[in-house]
């Protein structure tokens, strides 16, 4: 069987060896108007990209059509089989534990509590095994969410503003993680945020996306971890919110 899985579509189009995803003339409509436009976008495999982009340009859209949530009216979607998504708040299930959270859909083995506690080990919460979700901060909660999108080993790691609603310190703390557990299972990710410099700091590549399109697509070709105060960093910072219509104050 293929590695790979075409939503909406019958049969998945050749794809070169080493793409990952591969988006072409992706057309969504909401009430007759078209919040996703002919995207055609391509990720490689292990690649990590970040989309920017103005409130309402069909962000949300796209990843909820790449993780096979939503359907699409028009166009040819390719992505891996195996695809986990993080979303802005943790969605842990309350009335299980921790470890159960991992691996909600596996089952109580012993095998499975081993793959959960690993998982967990690997985020930094060997200690948070048996606690509850409502006993975790909101740091922890989306580390344990994390260590549920990956124990599935995705091909397709999709995250929609996952460290939106933490504070700055957590939010630094996550971003190394992140980049330490991409560079462990090597999926590809698609990153949706706000936050510019966060899209600098993670991504091999940004978009901004706004009208239903990719706008710009730029390359971030420096080694991590990067420098905020490094003048190439300005430098793409300005053209980024220059492109997102945003005039910086100094
Ligand atoms: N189920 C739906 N029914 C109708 N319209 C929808 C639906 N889902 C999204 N939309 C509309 O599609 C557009 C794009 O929404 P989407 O959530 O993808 O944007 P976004 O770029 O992720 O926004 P934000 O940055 O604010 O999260 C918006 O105008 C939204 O109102």
């Amino acid at each position: 069987m293929s590695e790979y899985d075409a939503v909406g579509v019958r049969e998945a189009p050749p794809i070169g060896q080493n793409i990952a995803v591969d988006v072409d003339g992706l057309t969504k409509i909401y009430d007759g108007r078209a919040v996703l436009d002919r995207l055609s976008l391509q990720i490689g495999q292990g690649e990590f990209v970040a989309i920017l982009g103005p409130s309402g340009t069909g962000k949300t859209t796209l990843l909820r059509i790449l993780s096979g949530l939503e359907a699409h009216d028009g166009g040819k979607v390719t992505v891996p089989k195996v695809r986990s998504v993080v979303f802005q708040e943790p969605r842990l299930v309350p009335s299980q534990r921790v470890w159960r959270n991992v691996v909600i859909a596996n089952g109580r083995s012993g095998a499975a509590r081993r793959a959960a506690i690993a998982a967990l080990e690997e985020v930094g919460l060997k200690e948070k095994v048996e606690a509850w979700p409502l006993a975790l901060s909101g740091g922890e909660a989306q580390r344990v969410a994390l260590a549920r999108a990956l124990i599935r080993e995705p091909g397709l790691l999709l995250l929609d503003e996952p460290f939106a609603a933490l504070d700055a310190l957590t939010r630094i703390r996550m971003h190394s993680l992140v980049l330490q557990l991409w560079r462990v299972h090597r999926p590809s990710v698609l990153l949706i945020t706000h936050d510019v410099d966060e899209a600098i700091l993670l991504s091999d590549r940004v978009l901004v996306l706004s009208d239903g399109k990719v706008r710009l697509d730029i390359s971030i070709d420096q080694d991590r971890p990067r420098d905020r105060s490094a003048p190439w960093f300005a430098d793409l910072r300005r053209k980024l919110l220059d492109q997102l219509g945003v005039v910086e104050k100094t």
